[in-house]
């Protein structure tokens, strides 16, 4: 698949640090904000870019591997969340309202009928096969959820986003997204493999020991996103990575929540290497194996609040950030129109 993602306006990024450098505060004094400010102008290629409203899309799939017992909790919370997500009694629901988002939930393959008008109906199937024993799903299926993703990004963006939120819910995904990064990142599986929901020690044992022979079964090619979908699954996360590419090629900044969207931002990244020139890392999750797949995608998360949850949730706590950063821009005085004295002469300036 093709995707066509624009450059980065490198030359409007010069002007906003030019500009940000002559806003009254010392140079560099609001860290992290700044190069904020430049990263979404040259995304965005608006030196005053609006970042609100964010667009939050939750895919929700269920993982033929949580039937191998590693997951704290019984696979039918999928569906059962998703009836949660369309009440508004989720934490991804609560941070929403507070950050003014436009909200969606997309069943791309929960395991179970789910008929609400308020919920996307998009599955793809009724879950994935489990990878230990044979391919999650067709290549046809994973190419299928991608575009699902793909549409449904679109179709927000169009009703406003300004910055897209991809969350997901999917019993068993942290398996799924913990063998991908196994196959991607070559690394010893014990430094990514954790508690997802909250397994024990001796179930974590377990949980390493099946994505292992998955491994070995399937032999995924690392270089090859379509295969490890089809391979490993799962349908959210192959929806995730279509809605960050729909995004990237609007120019519409992408901010990560945790562990599996991390993973389904580097399964993007094979997709279109590009892509990753959108993203922002929202949050560090205390998902083992987060760090190395922010590492691998060269991103420095915004905080790190001990989450752990999904949803979305992180990427929405972070979201006040990026109003901060494009409110300094927008807002802030500069020295000369606040006729304030710009430091001593020849004084270094950092
Ligand atoms: O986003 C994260 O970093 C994260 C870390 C651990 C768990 N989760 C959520 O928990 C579910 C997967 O956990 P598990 O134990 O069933 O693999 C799934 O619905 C995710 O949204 C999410
Ligand atoms: C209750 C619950 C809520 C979630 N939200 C995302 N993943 C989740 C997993 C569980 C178990």
């Amino acid at each position: 698949m093709l995707f066509s993602i624009p450059k980065l306006d490198k030359e409007i990024g010069k002007e906003v640090s030019a500009y940000v450098d002559q806003l009254t505060k010392p140079v560099g004094s609001l860290g992290r904000l700044e190069k904020l400010a430049i990263e979404l102008a040259e995304m965005t290629g608006n030196k005053f870019p609006d970042v609100s409203p964010p667009g939050v899309l939750v895919f929700a799939a269920d993982h033929g591997v949580a039937k191998e017992g590693v997951s704290a909790f019984p696979p039918e919370v999928t569906a059962q969340m998703v009836w949660n997500f369309v009440q508004g009694g989720a934490a991804i629901n609560a941070f929403s309202r507070q950050i003014g988002a436009l909200f969606a939930v997309v069943d791309v393959g929960v395991a179970a009928p789910i008929e609400h008008k308020d919920v996307i109906a998009k599955k793809v199937r009724y879950g994935t096969n489990n990878f230990c024993e044979t391919e999650a799903m067709s290549s046809a299926e994973a190419e299928q959820a991608l575009i699902v993703g793909y549409e449904q990004a679109k179709e927000i963006i169009d009703k406003g986003a300004r910055t897209l939120i991809v969350g997901e819910m999917g019993i068993g995904n942290t398996t799924t997204a913990s063998a991908i990064l196994t196959a991607v990142s070559g690394k010893p599986i014990e430094q990514l493999v954790g508690r997802g929901t909250g397994i024990s020690e001796e179930k974590l044992a377990h949980k390493a020991s099946v994505i292992r022979r998955a491994l070995s079964l399937h032999q995924p090619d690392p270089s090859k996103p379509m295969e490890l979908l089809s391979k490993i699954g799962g349908l959210e996360i192959a929806a995730m990575a279509g809605a960050m590419l729909a995004a990237a090629e609007r120019r519409v900044p992408i901010l990560l929540d945790g562990f599996i969207c991390t993973v389904a931002a580097l399964v993007a990244k094979l997709f279109a290497p590009a892509v990753a020139d959108y993203m922002i890392a929202g949050h560090r999750s205390s998902e083992m194996g987060h760090q190395v797949a922010l590492e691998l995608l060269g991103k420095e998360p915004l905080i790190d609040l001990n989450m752990r949850l999904g949803e979305g949730s992180g990427a929405a706590v972070a979201f006040p950030l990026l109003i901060f950063a494009t409110a300094m821009v927008k807002e802030m005085a500069t020295f000369a129109s606040a006729r304030i004295s710009n430091s001593v002469e020849g004084e270094e300036k950092q």
